[in-house]
């Protein structure tokens, strides 16, 4: 099954950074193809210098043993009909597009194998987190071929169905964006207590991506770690008394993925 090639479909900021986690798990370049009309200097030069086949349009001579789909959502329906010449009996056809369903998917290129996935972007340095679920063409090996590819940018959950996963984009995939929007506005509260601009941001960085990475490196729960932060009385009691004030800001959170999911649902519809 594996011995078609890895057909990347859109080489952008989240198809790059699988791409380069194939090579750094070493995929051979040979076995990789790109379709992507204009990639970007940087990663037209990397195809250049790894000597993957770099194709602007679909070519007609390949059965792709793996067909990843990468480009914007509103352009899955536009290009999803025009890969149906990769897809042979054994292919795995895998979508990280928001939105887009297997059914649409199905829709443009037949009763095929089909994997919806969510990454996220902090894929680009292989600490991504990805959810992923297949439809009932996926054989185990297509699956496993399928978790391979995708676990090269961190680990993968497989969820068994469709509709959890507007709920990943929502949370994880949307989420980076989150985390970083909480070090603009804790920086610019760093800066209104009296910090200087530039060394606000370098606090408010380094205490979330230290706080991360501490995450990272134990089980222990987000709540565990919070109290270890919080001496009674003290003064990350003071601030959390505000930040947990009528369940606010969970009711903020709440609200905003629940909006990111119904975003999912409309981008959908483009299919
Ligand atoms: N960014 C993120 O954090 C995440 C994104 N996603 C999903 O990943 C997908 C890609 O997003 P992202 O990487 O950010 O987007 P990018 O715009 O960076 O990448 C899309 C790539 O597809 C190319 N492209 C456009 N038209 C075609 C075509 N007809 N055939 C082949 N390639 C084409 C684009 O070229 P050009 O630029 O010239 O148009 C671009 O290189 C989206 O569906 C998104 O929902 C999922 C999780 C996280
Ligand atoms: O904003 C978006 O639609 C994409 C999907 C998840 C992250 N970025």
């Amino acid at each position: 099954m594996t011995s078609g090639p890895v057909v990347l479909v859109g080489a952008g900021n989240m198809g790059g950074a699988m791409m380069r986690g194939w090579l750094a798990s070493g995929t051979e370049p040979g076995a990789i193809i790109v379709v992507d009309p204009s990639p970007a200097p940087a990663m037209a030069e990397l195809l250049k210098s790894e000597g993957i086949r770099h194709c602007p349009a679909v070519p007609g001579d390949v059965t792709a043993g793996a067909l990843i789909v990468a480009v914007k959502p509103q352009m899955m329906g536009s290009v999803l009909p025009g890969l149906k010449p990769l897809i042979g009996p054994d292919t795995v056809c895998i979508s990280i597009a928001a939105g887009t369903t297997i059914g649409t998917m199905a829709r443009h290129l037949g009763d095929v194998a089909i994997v919806r996935s969510m990454p996220n972007m902090a894929a680009m340095i292989g600490r991504g987190i990805t959810a992923a679920v297949a439809n009932d063409r996926v054989s185990d090996e297509q699956r496993s071929f399928a978790n391979e590819l995708l676990m090269v940018t961190g680990p993968v959950e497989w969820v068994e169905t469709e509709d959890q996963i507007d709920a990943v984009t929502a949370l994880s995939g949307s989420g980076p964006a989150y985390v970083f929007f909480l070090v603009e506005c804790m920086a610019e509260a760093g800066r209104k207590a009296g910090l200087e601009d530039a060394m606000a941001m370098r606090l408010a960085r380094a205490t979330v991506s230290g706080a991360g990475e501490l995450l990272h490196q134990s089980a222990d729960h987000a709540a565990a770690f919070r109290k270890s932060v919080t001496s009674p009385g003290g003064t990350t009691a003071a601030a959390l008394d505000v930040l947990m004030r009528d369940d606010a800001l969970q009711a903020l959170f709440d609200e905003a993925i629940a909006a990111a999911k119904k975003r999912a649902h409309e981008l959908a519809e483009h299919g």
